[in-house]
């Protein structure tokens, strides 16, 4: 499956960015940085559904979606359109996306900023809180429970909020057992690419929204989709796709989430 080639590459990519930028090295480099910005105050906004728009260039499943790719505008745009939070793609191969642009996104807006690529070492997380990120994506699917609590300890020692993403009720139990406060659920199957929005609406009864943030993943089209996650309780959706093929993206979210105009 996909994600198996994205992690085997992953693991290739570490060693070599270790050799490169030691451990102490990045370490120094976050000493001094501002404070992370927490991300549920963000996005449970009472009544409302908040959005965590993501900026990315390609992605396995569709290719490119955005020849021009201006991370840097696409954010300022976001943010301009009443984003709750910005997700920006870092992942080199799979979606042509690269570390820098977080620092770039990072200094372009006043609103959290989730560090969206695949981790599985500690030295991520060191090399994400460096970067400026303010949350980070733990992907439940690809990391051991033992693994899963080390890099949500470390993330939440540095300051880091994490956004712990689950696809199934196997996933979800595992992410509660470990303490995650910020559930991501993931509408695409990683094996077939489908996206599917009753993934969310049949994982979110099993969750108390009381305690826990819930964001819906993936496959989020229009304002239809926005509408059904608004009436189920998520407190917030993630969407890529639908805006980076946006001319103007800033404008497809304020369409996304505008519900006098019509569309
Ligand atoms: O998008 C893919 O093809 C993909 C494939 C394998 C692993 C992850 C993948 N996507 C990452 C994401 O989580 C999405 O970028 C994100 O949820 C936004 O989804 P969308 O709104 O459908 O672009």
């Amino acid at each position: 499956m996909i994600l198996d080639r994205i992690l085997a590459h992953k693991r290739a990519e570490l060693a070599s960015r270790k050799r490169i930028m030691p451990l102490n090295e990045l370490e120094k480099a976050a000493q001094g940085l501002p404070a992370p910005l927490p991300l549920a105050p963000s996005i449970r906004r009472s009544g409302e559904l908040a959005v965590i728009a993501e900026t990315k260039k390609a992605s396995p499943s569709k290719g490119i979606l955005c020849k021009n790719y201006n991370p840097v505008k696409i954010v300022a745009a976001y943010e301009q359109a009443g984003a709750a939070a910005i997700s920006v793609l870092t992942e080199e191969k799979f979606f042509l996306g690269h570390p820098c642009h977080l620092v770039l996104v990072k200094r372009a807006v006043r609103i959290p900023v989730l560090r969206k690529d695949f981790i599985i070492d500690p030295y991520q997380i060191y090399e994400s809180r460096a970067l400026g990120a303010d949350a980070v994506l733990l992907i439940v699917a690809a990391l051991s429970p033992a693994l899963l609590a080390e890099l949500t300890k470390l993330a939440g020692d540095l300051g880091l909020s994490c956004l712990v993403e689950v696809h199934t009720e196997r996933e979800l139990s595992q992410a509660l057992a470990y303490g995650a406060e910020i559930i991501g659920i993931n509408n695409r199957n990683l094996h077939n690419f489908v996206t599917d929005l009753s993934v969310t609406f049949n994982l979110i009864d099993l969750i108390d929204l009381n305690k826990i943030t819930v964001v819906s993943e993936s496959g989020i089209k229009n304002k239809g989709d926005i509408l059904r996650l608004k009436e189920r309780g998520v407190h917030a959706a993630l969407v890529g796709e639908a805006l980076v093929r946006c001319a103007e993206p800033g404008q497809g979210l304020i369409k996304l989430t505008d519900f006098r105009a019509g569309g």
